[in-house]
């Protein structure tokens, strides 16, 4: 018997960020291993003219969550969405509601963030830090709390090389940029935020650091752990291999790839690309719930959930990985065939971008705009180059993370444990999990049928000998117009029409003679 599965039985948990990639699978594994728990309550925002149950609803019905409903069936009644939003004050929880969750919850996950590279700070504080010190607060009013769990990310020391366990302090203490956010106005916020975020990459990663000094310095006497996964990808396992359901991390580059878009990407190959299954974040994050609970280690534990020091994998063999998944499993009406490579310095960059995104994107969009239909292609190709800078220092940059506590964690957990809530990164082949990954791209969020399959590789062969036939073209016209202008160019033409001409008079005679 599984003892953390047990732990989870009869209890109230709740979860922020239900709704997204971690939360869903996080819901998933604790339903399926736990079905006798209480109720799980998630903190949703209404969107999209959809409901509070709608949204919950829709991702019961999911794919994902197939198996739960076999061990579960009432699953619908064990989940109770509350309504809530995180950057209003105390979440725009109504009295009752938030008296429920005050009285009954046992443990709180909190995952909900902004993930946006790009985010503006004032909204990157919001709910990456003050929304991370009103959770606490309202942590440290419940009575029956066990354990608080807080997802952060490996990036948020990204600035440095080495990073270890522990909480890093940031240059400025959170609370003064929390109060200062509620009084600058956005145009001065905008002009200090390079100052603010110095060597951190952005807002994203530098909010995240400031949410875990939160943590730390306000979490009293809560049993406060904080999980630090770094680049989360499709499921390794479980529910099923390749789930994914958002474009975060490689995933939107996958597709990009896959149709042909992206053509060349600035990546240093022997980096190491620090992916990690999200199973394997969810099935860490649940045990370090437990062991929270149960062991009450007397300071906030952080955990490494990343696999390069245990497992490494790099961009290179990656990016070919993906590729050679493309042979076998292309994806459906793609733009150009795909076939990305990388380059490693600026000038590459920039020529490879100008010939290979831009150039294709114009040519695409004046066919389109001759033929009557709305140009789009060079729209979509600033997103993705848009997208490409933004990654690019995370893709060119290799960290060495430190794991003592995650492997301590390891050991402290039964053989049925480890099996159970399996994530010892050691035992995941890279080559075996990327195509699954691409598979789940083209299944799970292209929704693409496989059965499309051998029509998708026609129209690769269609785009082959279109792309044969375009530099044939380009080639003779090329030619056509140094002829005109240059005498050298002239003479070798000649000479080179004579000597075929001669080679196949000599060609004739000699099988005129055989015969
Ligand atoms: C040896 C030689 C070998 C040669 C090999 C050849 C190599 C071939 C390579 C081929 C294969 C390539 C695959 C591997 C590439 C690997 C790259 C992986 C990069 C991963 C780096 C991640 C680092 C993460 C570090 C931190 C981790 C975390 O903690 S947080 C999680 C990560 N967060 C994110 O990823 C968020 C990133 N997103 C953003 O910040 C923003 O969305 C944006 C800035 C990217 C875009 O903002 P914008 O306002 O322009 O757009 P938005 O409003 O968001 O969306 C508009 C439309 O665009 C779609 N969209 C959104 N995000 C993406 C995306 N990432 N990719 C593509 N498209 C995206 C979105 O759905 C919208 O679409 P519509 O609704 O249709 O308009
Ligand atoms: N994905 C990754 O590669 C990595 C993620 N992480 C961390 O893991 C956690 C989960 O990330 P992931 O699942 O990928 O992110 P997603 O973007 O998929 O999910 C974010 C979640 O936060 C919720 N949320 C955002 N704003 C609000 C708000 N104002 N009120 C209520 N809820 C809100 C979203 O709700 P809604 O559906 O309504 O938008 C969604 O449920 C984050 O803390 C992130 O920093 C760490 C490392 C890597």
């Amino acid at each position: 018997m599984s003892m953390i599965a047990a732990f989870y039985g009869g209890k109230s948990i709740l979860i922020t960020g239900a709704t997204g990639f971690l939360g869903k699978v996080l819901m998933e594994k604790l339903f399926r291993t736990s079905p006798d728990l209480k109720v799980i309550y998630v903190l949703v925002r209404p969107k999209q003219g959809q409901t509070l149950q709608q949204r919950v609803f829709q991702i019961l019905d999911s794919k994902l969550f197939e198996k739960v409903k076999e061990v579960c069936p009432n699953v619908h009644e064990k989940i109770r969405a509350i309504s809530a939003d995180l950057n209003q004050n105390d979440f725009a929880i109504s009295k009752e509601d938030m008296q429920e969750l005050l009285s009954h919850t046992n443990i709180v996950f909190h995952c909900a963030a902004t993930v946006r590279f790009d985010d503006h700070l004032r909204h990157a504080v919001q709910l990456n830090v003050t929304a991370t010190q009103q959770l606490l607060l309202m942590a440290s009013q419940m009575p029956k709390l066990e354990a608080f769990i807080h997802i952060s990310t490996a990036f948020s020391n990204c600035n440095l090389k080495h990073i270890d366990e522990v909480v890093y302090p940031c240059p400025v203490e959170p609370k003064k940029i929390i109060d200062s956010m509620e009084w600058l106005d956005d145009a001065i916020i905008d002009e200090i935020t390079p100052k603010l975020i110095g060597d951190q990459p952005n807002t994203y990663t530098y909010t995240k650091a400031l949410g875990e000094v939160v943590v730390q310095q306000e979490g009293g006497n809560l049993n406060i752990a904080i999980i630090r996964p770094s680049i989360v990808g499709a499921t390794w396992q479980e529910p099923f291999p390749g789930w994914v359901d958002n474009l975060n991390g490689p995933s939107g580059l996958i597709i990009a790839a896959g149709k042909g878009f992206l053509r060349s990407i600035r990546a240093t190959p022997m980096a190491v690309a620090d992916l990690i299954p999200a199973d394997t974040v969810v099935n860490l994050t649940l045990a370090v719930g437990w062991y929270t609970a149960v062991h009450r280690p007397k300071s906030t534990l952080v955990y490494h959930c990343t696999s390069g020091n245990l497992n490494p994998c790099n961009w290179g063999k990656m990016g070919l990985q993906v590729l050679a998944t493309f042979e076998k499993i292309p994806f459906e009406r793609a733009f150009r065939r795909p076939n990305a490579d990388f380059t490693t310095n600026n000038i590459t960059t920039h020529y490879w971008n100008a010939v290979s995104h831009r150039a294709p994107a114009i040519i695409y969009d004046f066919y389109l705009r001759l033929t009557g239909r709305k140009p789009r292609m060079t729209k979509l190709m600033n997103r993705l180059l848009r997208t490409l800078s933004m990654v690019e220092y995370f893709i060119n940059r290799s960290w060495e993370w430190s794991t003592y506590n995650t492997e301590m964690l390891m050991s402290a957990l039964s053989p049925e444990d480890q099996r159970v809530f399996n994530f010892d990164v050691r035992q995941l082949n890279w080559l075996e999990y990327i195509e699954n990954y691409v598979l789940g791209v083209k299944k799970y969020l292209l929704k693409e049928d496989m059965a499309g399959i051998p029509e998708a590789k026609q129209h690769l062969k269609r785009l082959r000998n279109i792309h044969y036939l375009f530099n044939t073209a380009l080639f003779l016209i090329a030619w056509r117009l140094l002829i005109a202008r240059s005498q050298v160019a002239r003479n070798v033409w000649f000479f080179i029409v004579s000597f075929c001409y001669k080679f196949l008079s000599y060609f004739r005679a000699s099988s005129t003679l055989n015969a």
